[in-house]
């Protein structure tokens, strides 16, 4: 561990984490965290419950890396296919397998997820933006939907003892403002791409593909029978599923560096396809159009809703639900094919073109005023709460917004996006006053 914590030390090791077939060398992704968990240290013993999860997970990791089977363990893909070739994987702790490789890296990929919308909340902060609501809108949208309530009630507690904007740019002892803006800068696309790269690891070209580990899943609603998967992502997977209903992972814009011909025909790592992607039991789209219809069937839809959809005709519901699911298909597809665009350059979720994806919104406005409208992805929260001003002709100044299903979540931070808070198709979003009761 970096005897004082710097930022360039994260940034060197995210950077030095992908090698030449642009897999994940755990060494430096270990040591990456071991950075952050020095600087969270020096924050105070607030963080120590945070401080001392983290240090079990990358400790658990090392141990593998430096254990007899350490040559198995030196990228994340490596380990992924031992693992599963041996079926030492349990994402649960109630297997036989508790403390997997897959299962520990998993835990640290939720983190980086968070990590990856705070430190994008801090770059484009302004002098007023308070740090602990960056970093719980971040923890909103990605961890908190896998942490039980008191995890959730302590981490917020903790949050609020966060210095402040200054004295955090201060600790992250990387030069004035302005030099921490454009190192955090550079340090986004790194830990972006080691982000999007772990999460599509897949252990589908692997023996447990072949049927070794796979359980036979019931067909889906639509009819289809599910792809196959591996026990161990079932167990883990499912619980998420049925706990939340957002993608857990908002899709993104990171880099996705196409795989090298050679890599893709010669290598036996994992195809790109996502183990890590963590409500993902089978594959993106299937997910997603799971949690289309999940949002469809499950929740109670407010009655604006309700009575449109009732006053279709059933062929008319038809190309309705086919359009939305295809409009989530294309959701994930545009992603991909922004980023393969880009060229490998990060694009954030609003710079992307997502407009054929439309969100429908219930909305309830603070004085209980329910209103249906259509956004896409790319829309922030602000643009809902001036919508719901448009439509009702109130001015709501000061107010947050809330998640209506469990977990609710609430984001004071109107700058992100719909896609970037797991804000999908027919979710109900309850706008209030933040210092309501
Ligand atoms: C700026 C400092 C704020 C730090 C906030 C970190 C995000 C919140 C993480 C909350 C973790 C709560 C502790 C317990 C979690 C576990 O229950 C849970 C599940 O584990 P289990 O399945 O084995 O039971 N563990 C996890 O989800 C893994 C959490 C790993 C957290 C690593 C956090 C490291 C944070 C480093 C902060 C660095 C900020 C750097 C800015 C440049």
């Amino acid at each position: 561990m970096a005897d004082s914590f710097s930022l360039q030390n994260v940034l060197d090791n995210f950077k030095s984490c992908l090698n030449d077939h642009k897999e994940v060398c755990l060494k430096y992704y270990i040591s990456g965290w071991r950075e952050l968990v020095s600087f969270m240290n020096s924050l105070g013993s607030v963080f120590a419950f945070i401080s001392k999860d983290a240090v079990n997970k990358i400790q658990i990791l090392e141990n593998f890396l430096t254990g007899e089977n350490g040559t198995h363990y030196v990228t994340v893909q490596s380990m992924v296919k031992y693992e599963l070739d041996n079926e030492l994987v349990d994402l649960t702790k109630r297997g036989s397998h508790p403390e997997s490789g897959c299962r520990t890296l998993l835990r640290l990929h939720r983190a980086l997820r968070w990590l990856q919308l705070f430190l994008e909340s801090l770059r484009t902060s302004t002098e007023d933006s308070k740090t602990s609501v960056m970093c719980s809108d971040a923890y909103n949208a990605s961890l908190a939907q896998h942490h039980p309530w008191l995890i959730r009630k302590a981490t917020g507690m903790a949050f609020c003892a966060l210095p402040g904007r200054d004295t955090f740019f201060e600790v992250l002892n990387a030069g004035s403002h302005e030099e921490v803006v454009t190192l955090l800068g550079e340090a986004l696309p790194l830990i972006s791409e080691v982000y999007q790269i772990t999460e599509d690891v897949s252990p589908r070209q692997n023996k447990a593909e072949e049927g070794n580990m796979h359980v036979i899943r019931p067909k889906s609603a639509k009819g289809r029978t599910r792809p196959k998967v591996t026990e161990a992502c079932t167990a883990d997977d499912e619980l998420l599923h049925e706990n939340c209903p957002f993608p857990p992972y908002p899709p993104s814009h990171p880099p996705r560096p196409p795989p090298t011909p050679s890599h893709r025909l010669n290598s036996p790592s994992p195809s790109p396809r996502a183990f890590f992607r963590h409500s993902n039991p089978s594959s993106a789209v299937e997910n997603a159009l799971d949690i289309s219809l999940l949002s469809l069937n499950k929740y109670k839809v407010l009655p604006s809703i309700e009575k449109r959809s009732e006053e279709a005709s059933s062929a008319d519901m038809e190309e309705k639900s086919s359009r939305s699911r295809l409009h989530t298909r294309d959701f994930f597809r545009s992603d991909q094919e922004t980023e393969r665009a880009s060229g490998g350059t990060v694009r954030t979720t609003s710079q992307c073109q997502e407009s054929e994806t439309e969100v429908l919104l219930a909305l309830r406005t603070p004085c209980g005023q329910r209103l249906t409208c259509q956004f896409r992805p790319t829309d922030t929260l602000q643009d809902v709460v001036a919508t719901a001003e448009d439509k009702s002709g109130k001015r709501y100044e000061h107010v947050l917004i809330e998640t209506m299903e469990f977990p609710r979540r609430s984001f004071s931070n109107l700058n992100m996006t719909l896609s970037q808070c797991g804000v999908v198709n027919k979710s109900v979003l309850c706008i209030s006053f933040k210092d309501a009761p």
